[in-house]
């Protein structure tokens, strides 16, 4: 009989390597390879394996693969990348960009030779960079690549909001914008909750201290952590990305995209709102800022650009 399940390979079968494996088999949105280096196999392996008993529990008919073989992962229709070393108490996320560079460079090779059709999400850090040089290696189509961190960084904003208000989560609309690093762009003056404009409805200080804090959302988690960083909400945030390409949803949800004239920025990925559906990133949104808004914007795009100045392929 003909394979009509989709397939979904995980690379990195680390923190949210796992918990990708568990939402893709929970949300049952295929079956999955999830792999890592032959000195993790038993890791792979054994989560392969304790996530298809709970699906056994459960009723999920995806399956879970752990393999060392990147001829497992051929042919995957996604592919979400998490092979990476995070960041430890003290470190910035670009400390990271010579060890996951090397990393990167592997896994941009593998792909290009067996996953040259697949929709490509990468998460490793420095998010913006690394996905600047996974395109770069792996020649994929512009709107095949992209980086996540917009829904994680907006997700830590919607979340802090309404624990500062005390409403459902579901009433905050909000978005971030730009680069992954200390001076992304919490977008105020276009949050809602339940239509209200969000600047009715906090104060100003207790505002700056919400972007402030979503600002540094993954270095809060690492210093709680201390041995690694987030893993349950970027897995998440990862899945809603792929589930909107499996599934052509079409929903529109910030992504590091490849900027070429948008924002008056070019050939850098940075993090703007997309539309993601069938087609990969099928349209990248630029939303109306002001002048304030605008220089905040910039001075995320420098840093962006000067770490991807130091990336070396
Ligand atoms: N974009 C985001 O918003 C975001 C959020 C959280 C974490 N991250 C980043 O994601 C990465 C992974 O985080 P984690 O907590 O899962 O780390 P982890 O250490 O738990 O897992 C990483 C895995 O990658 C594997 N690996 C190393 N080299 C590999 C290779 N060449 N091929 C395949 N696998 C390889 C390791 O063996 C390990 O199992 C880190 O770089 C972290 O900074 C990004
Ligand atoms: O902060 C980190 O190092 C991990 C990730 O980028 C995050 O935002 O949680």
């Amino acid at each position: 009989m003909a394979h009509t399940k989709k397939k979904i390979g995980l690379i990195g079968g680390g923190q949210i390597g796992g918990n990708l494996a568990l939402l893709a088999v929970q949300k049952q949105l295929g079956d999955v390879v999830l792999y890592d280096i032959p000195v993790a196999e038993g890791l792979v392996k054994g989560k392969a394996l304790d996530i298809n008993q709970l699906s056994a529990v459960d009723g999920y008919d995806c399956r879970v693969t752990g393999s060392t073989d990147w001829k497992d992962v051929a042919g995957s229709d996604v592919v979400i990348i998490t092979a990476g070393v995070p960041r430890k108490p003290g470190m910035s996320r670009e400390d990271l960009l010579d060890v996951n560079l090397k990393i990167m460079r592997d896994v941009a090779a593998n792909i290009k030779q067996h996953c040259p059709n697949a929709f490509v999400i990468n998460v490793a850090n420095p998010l913006d960079a690394m996905v600047f040089a996974l395109h770069k290696i792996a020649g994929l189509p512009k709107n095949m690549v992209v980086g996540m961190a917009g829904v994680l960084d907006t997700s830590r904003f919607k979340c802090f909001i309404a624990e500062a208000l005390g409403c459902s989560i579901r009433d905050v609309e909000a978005l971030v914008l730009g680069g992954h690093g200390d001076d992304m762009v919490p977008l105020v003056r276009h949050s809602t909750v339940g239509g209200v404009p969000l600047t009715q409805l906090i104060p100003a200080d207790k505002l700056n201290a919400i972007i402030e804090r979503t600002r540094k959302g993954g270095a809060e988690l690492v210093n709680l952590y201390k041995t690694g960083s987030a893993y349950f909400a970027p897995a998440s945030s990862s899945i809603a990305m792929a589930e909107s390409y499996l599934l052509d949803r079409k929903r529109v949800l910030p992504a590091a995209a490849l900027l070429e004239g948008q924002y008056g920025m070019n050939g850098y990925f940075f993090g703007v709102p997309t539309q993601i559906g069938a087609g990969g990133v099928e349209k990248i949104i630029e939303v109306q800022l002001n002048d304030a808004e605008k220089a905040e914007l910039n001075k995320s795009f420098e840093s962006v650009k000067k770490t991807v100045g130091e990336v070396k392929l």
